[in-house]
């Protein structure tokens, strides 16, 4: 039988040559029994995708659209990026052997994602402007010089990260009730759901998770639409949080988002920086979980929904923590104490520890 990872489920993938791969994907699933048990869940899971090889979900996408690039016969693949698409698509050109240039917001993106971008060799351009100006600009860029733009707008994008959705219910031994993602520019979520579809066609299951997104308060267009039962995302001209991936004002996948929503009876809400990093914490120090802010918004949004009453106590819920803890250092030490400095003798050690 097949080892659990991505390419466990090539029938499903588009790639007809050998993948370039970094064995990827089979990331644990884990049961948050503390935090769940605090809100009256019995069956809450978070599906650790900081565990792919550059630490966040991104390279389920890269693994498939970089070996798309190669049998497409380019050159060169770019994105835009919050970061981690960045240093996915670095690490992921670097195995495929071929150069790539990403282009992120200036001063707006978390140390460990620049510091991959850099020492996998891609060409970072860092702009006066957001994300969504970012993308763009990349946008035209590759129009203009022909380069493989692998943002989430290249469906091979979302191909690979489809399998997030396989491997939680081979993992999971059933289909969750729901499944909570956090939502920047709306890809995941659609691919999830995507795949769930799928699987449904093919006759494997017979169930589709409520597809749940979270956006951070100061950055919600999806949240917006769905609250206010618009036909479209408007954009967020403006989009401001702490948890820098998910800065996005004008998702891409916007569309594929509200529909994947809509038709699964599932929602989207907002959580407020401040519930961002007291469930980052709390992941960290009550299950051992270690993720980026942005990651610990899904959580964050289902300890909303468990204390608005929204939930069923028996609900199985899956949510994507999508980023290592480590990509973001400079948020965490900014967050706590700083380390107790002492003299290097036994007597000073005793003093700060009774
Ligand atoms: C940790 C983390 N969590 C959630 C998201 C949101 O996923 P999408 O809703 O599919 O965008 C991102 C997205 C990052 C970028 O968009 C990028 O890297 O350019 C992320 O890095």
């Amino acid at each position: 039988s097949r080892p659990l990872k991505l390419w466990r489920y090539k029938e499903l993938l588009p790639v007809s040559r050998e993948p370039v791969t970094l064995q990827e994907g089979g990331t644990p699933l884990y049961h948050l029994k503390t935090i769940g048990e605090e809100l009256g869940l019995k069956e809450l899971y978070a599906k650790h995708e900081g565990m792919n090889p550059s630490g966040s979900f991104k390279d389920r996408g890269m693994t498939v659209g970089v070996s798309m690039a190669l049998q497409l016969g380019m050159k060169t693949v770019a994105c835009a990026s919050t970061g981690n698409t960045s240093a996915s698509l670095a690490q992921y050109a670097a195995k495929a052997g071929i150069p790539s240039v990403v282009l992120l917001p200036a001063g707006k993106v978390a140390l460990g994602k620049v510091a991959q971008a850099l020492m996998h060799g891609a060409k970072v351009i860092a702009i006066r402007g957001n994300f969504d100006r970012a993308l763009e600009m990349v946008h035209d860029l590759c129009i203009k010089e022909g380069l493989y733009l692998l943002n989430s707008v290249n469906p091979y994008r979302l191909e690979g990260q489809k399998t997030i959705g396989f491997e939680a219910i081979d993992q999971l031994g059933g289909v969750p009730d729901r499944m909570v993602l956090p939502v920047g520019n709306a890809g995941n979520i659609s691919a999830v759901h995507k795949g769930l579809g799928e699987l449904i066609k093919l006759g494997f299951i017979d169930s589709m998770p409520m597809m749940t997104g979270v956006q951070a308060e100061g950055s919600r267009p999806v949240a917006d639409a769905i609250s206010k039962k618009l036909p479209e995302v408007i954009p967020d001209k403006n989009p401001e949080t702490i948890a820098t991936a998910i800065r996005i004002g004008a998702p891409v996948n916007a569309e594929k988002a509200l529909r994947a929503i809509r038709e699964t009876n599932g929602t989207a809400l907002s959580v407020t920086d401040e519930e961002i990093l007291a469930m980052q914490r709390d992941l960290a120090r009550k299950e051992g979980v270690g993720v980026e802010p942005a990651s610990a918004a899904s959580v964050a949004g289902i300890k909303k929904m468990a204390e608005e009453g929204l939930l069923d106590k028996d609900e199985r819920i899956v949510c994507v923590v999508t980023g290592h803890l480590l990509k973001d250092p400079e948020t965490v030490i900014r967050q706590c104490e700083p380390p107790t400095e002492i003299d290097a003798d036994l007597e000073s050690l005793l003093s700060v520890l009774r």
